[in-house]
Parts: C-alpha cells; structure tokens; sequence
C-alpha cells in the first residue's frame, strides 16, 4: 500500500513553474529519499502535502484519504519535521513535549509514556538543559521526537541532516533507520551519501517533475552504465592496445585517459568476452578489467542534466 500518492502536481509562483506535473508514490514502511538540487521544489512539495500551500493541479492522497489545501484532516498521518524547528528555548526537552502533548489534548499519563519511549529514541533522555543550549543536531533530535509525538504513520523531514557534523548526521539517520519499523519515512535532501546510507526508494525532482524513481538498485540497473574499465601498468601497453586492430571494434567508443581506457558497449558481457579473447590472443595482460557500476551521484547529475 501506498502511504503517500502525488499525482500530477502543479504550481507556478509568477512565472516560475516550480512543480509542473509531479507524480510519485511513497509504499508503506520504506525510507523514501526525495532528492533534488537547490531550490527543485522539494519544500513547495512538502507545504503542499501538508495543505500549507496551494497547489495549481494534481491530487494528493495520504493513507487513502485525499489531502485538501487549508484542511488538516490528512495532518493526523503527519510528523513534519521542518529543515530549522523552532522551540521555546527556555524549556527542556522534557516540557517541550509536555506542552505539545497537552496542546493536541493528549492525557498527562499518555505524554508521560511517550516522552519517555520518544526521549530514548532519540537519545535525548535525561538530559535536563534547556533547548536554548543544545547543538544542532540535539535539536534536529528533539524535532523528531515532537515529530513522532502523535504516532504518525508518515514522517516527513524537510532537509533533516543538510546543516549537521558527521557525528549529528549519522546520529539522525540510525533514528530513522529505527522509526521505519513503524513509521513510513518521507526525506528530503541533496545528501546523497545520507540516501544511499538507509533509502530504500528514490525519487528525483528535476523541471518540475520526478524524472527517476525506484529502489536504487533498479535505479542502477536500469541506468547500468554500458561501460568497461581497463587499465594497464605502464602506458606503452595501453598504447599497444589502442593500436591492435583485433580491438579497433571494440575502442570505435572508448575513452582513454591515464593508464585506462573506459570502453562503452552496448551488450557488456559480449564486449568482455570478446576483450578476454584479444587479450589472450595478444598476451597483453591489463591490471585492471572489470564493469563499471553506476553510482548514485553518475546517476543523479545524469538525471538533472
Ligand atoms: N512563496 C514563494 N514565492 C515565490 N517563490 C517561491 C516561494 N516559495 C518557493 N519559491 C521558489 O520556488 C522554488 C522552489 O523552492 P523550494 O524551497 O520548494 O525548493 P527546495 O527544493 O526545497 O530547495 P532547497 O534545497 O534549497 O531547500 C525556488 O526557486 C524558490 O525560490
């Protein structure tokens, strides 16, 4: 089941059409990267599931139930955690909750136990100084917890680890590694080792649109790189390469730089097979031959291009 559907989501501001026909659909229980470069529209999406914002077209389900602009119906799904939360500096993590609890009605026994489950989780219980003098990341923390505060089925984390060190980073990712257990998890960012760290599905927003989406393993696959990598010890043998016409076929598409030569084939393991066979014809003996993997980032630049 799908948590979150968009289909063909529009919105222009002036002339600017930020979000021109966005689809994609968020399965339950997955960590969903939602990639894009600086201003791609990733917010504007987020305000818009939110029903913060209005959008010019297009239709958005959260949990099966349509999501209205100005209604906050939907909401109930919801944790939003914004890129920079705002809290009351003056109190601790503990009131902070409190004071949230108490505002959405929960009783005092409920807050008591959620605080303390959420606290833990976030790594943040005990701790009795006040918000006003935590580090980024103990507030990026806190976010999460008040996030979570109503057991929400989707959390979804606005540019969750952009301003953080490695140690506030990698700490934000294991909470939500942890969360997904119960809770769909929706993030936004440009971070890309952070999504192939814990993302199970991607989508990248590009023009407007989501101009690639899928598990980054089909991504690759899909995407796969019709490239060879050879390299040799010494730049003589590669130039004794180039020249044997037994190869000329395979280099009419190669590259050649350094002691390599990247040779780019439309059926791969055809192309292997006749390069093992030339170079036990020609006793040439590279030290280096194998099939290039796309990465996240060839396959991102090559998405927003
Ligand atoms: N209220 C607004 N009025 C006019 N333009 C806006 C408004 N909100 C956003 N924009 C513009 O829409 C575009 C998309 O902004 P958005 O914040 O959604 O991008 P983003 O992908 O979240 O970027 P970033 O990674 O920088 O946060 C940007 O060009 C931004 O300037």
């Amino acid at each position: 089941m799908n948590i979150l559907e968009i289909e063909g989501l529009k919105k222009k501001f002036g002339s600017h059409q930020v979000l021109d026909g966005l689809t994609i659909h968020v399965p339950e229980h997955s960590v969903f990267g939602f990639l894009g470069k600086n201003g791609a529209g990733k917010t504007t999406t987020m305000k818009i599931v939110l029903g913060l914002l209005k959008a010019d077209a297009g239709e958005i389900r959260v949990c099966g139930e349509r999501a209205v602009y100005g209604q906050t119906k939907t909401n109930r799904f919801i944790g939003y955690l914004p890129d920079v939360p705002e809290f009351y500096s003056y109190m601790s993590a503990v009131e902070y909750l409190r004071l949230c609890g108490r505002i959405t009605g929960m009783s005092e026994k409920e807050i008591r136990r959620m605080s303390g489950e959420l606290l833990e989780l976030v790594g943040l219980k005990g701790v009795k100084k006040r918000i006003g003098g935590y580090s980024r990341g103990m507030k990026q923390r806190l976010g999460i917890a008040q996030a979570l505060f109503h057991e929400p089925k989707l959390l979804i984390c606005d540019e969750p680890t952009s301003a953080l060190d490695p140690v506030g980073r990698r700490e934000v990712l294991e909470i939500m590694e942890q969360v997904r257990e119960k809770t769909t998890v929706i993030f936004s960012t440009h971070v890309l080792s952070d999504v192939e760290r814990i993302c199970d599905r991607v989508a990248v927003l590009n023009d407007g649109k989501s101009v690639m989406e899928g598990t980054l393993e089909e991504m690759k696959e899909k995407h796969k790189k019709d490239s060879l990598l050879l390299e040799f010890p010494r730049k003589e043998l590669l130039k004794q390469f180039v020249e044997e016409p037994i190869f000329q076929n395979l280099l009419s598409r190669a590259k050649l730089e350094g002691c390599q030569v990247i040779i780019h084939a439309k059926d791969i393991e055809q192309a292997e097979a006749e390069l093992i066979r030339g170079l036990n014809e020609t006793r040439l003996m590279p030290s280096r031959l194998e099939i290039l993997e796309p990465s996240l980032e060839g396959l991102f630049m090559e998405a927003i291009q």
